[in-house]
């Protein structure tokens, strides 16, 4: 496996609070991996930390061969790594198409913007439609796809997804979950994936990973998690 995205015996958390103890993980060039385990296991502290939102007390995260140990969140855009978070991901007194422009800020006055709106626009007719709308007059679903739509404006080849479908409905939930197989079989981007739905994301993956107290206790091909239950996977009952 050609590792795009390597983190390598982290520890890490926020100030001197520790959440993560010595978690290694390697994402495949244009694989989708999913991150799974209960409550507070640390997921979000994971993709924090790759995006450089968290402190990283020890360890290395990198980025095709590039270290991102203390680089600020726009330095780690720039290099191609996108990350659409769980909550405030979307501006919501600007509209759909603003929320677009603002999402491709690091390119400055690159051409290629306004036909990359209508690329990813494409992509997502349920918003295309409401292009002029504010973002906060969007419903929960078309909410999430904006805000995944906004990630991909700075053309990253890393996407990093927290619970992108978290409050959705099931039909919902499963729309978004389709786009973001669309988005990595179409576009070639891989994507590190936190889902609480664990059924759904190992829908799409490649490969999964189990964060329990900080720490990966299981990791393997997608398929090999399917027939495990919840339990068994994340408290080892
Ligand atoms: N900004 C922060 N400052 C201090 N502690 C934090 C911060 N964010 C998270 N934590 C703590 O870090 C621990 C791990 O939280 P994290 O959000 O990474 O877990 P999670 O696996 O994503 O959980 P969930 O599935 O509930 O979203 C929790 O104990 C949480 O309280």
């Amino acid at each position: 496996m050609v590792g795009v995205l390597r983190l390598v015996d982290v520890y890490s958390g926020y100030g001197k609070m520790e959440v993560l103890h010595g978690v290694s993980f390697e994402l495949g060039k244009g694989e989708i991996a999913a991150v799974l385990g209960p409550n507070g296991a640390g997921k979000t502290t994971m993709l924090n930390t790759i995006f450089g939102l968290a402190t990283l007390h020890r360890g290395e995260v990198s980025f095709n061969g590039v270290k991102l140990n203390g680089r600020k969140p726009s330095e780690i855009v720039k290099l191609g790594v996108s990350y659409a978070p769980q909550l405030d991901n979307v501006f919501p007194n600007l509209t759909v198409e603003e929320n677009l422009v603002v999402g491709a800020f690091i390119r400055g006055k690159d051409p290629g913007i306004r036909s990359d709106i209508e690329d990813i626009l494409d992509l997502f007719p349920e918003i295309k439609r409401r292009r002029n709308q504010k973002a906060k007059t969007l419903s929960g679903g078309e909410r999430q796809m904006l805000a995944v739509a906004r990630a991909l404006m700075t053309r990253p080849s890393v996407l990093l997804l927290d619970e992108p479908t978290s409050g959705l409905s099931p039909k919902a939930g499963a729309t978004l979950m389709n786009k973001i197989k669309e988005i990595q079989q179409t576009r070639g981007v891989a994507i590190l994936l936190v889902e609480q739905n664990v059924a759904r994301a190992l829908e799409i993956a490649d490969r999964a990973a189990v964060l329990v107290g900080g720490k990966i206790v299981r990791e393997g091909s997608a398929d090999e998690f399917k027939s495990i239950p919840i339990e068994r996977l994340f408290f080892g009952k």
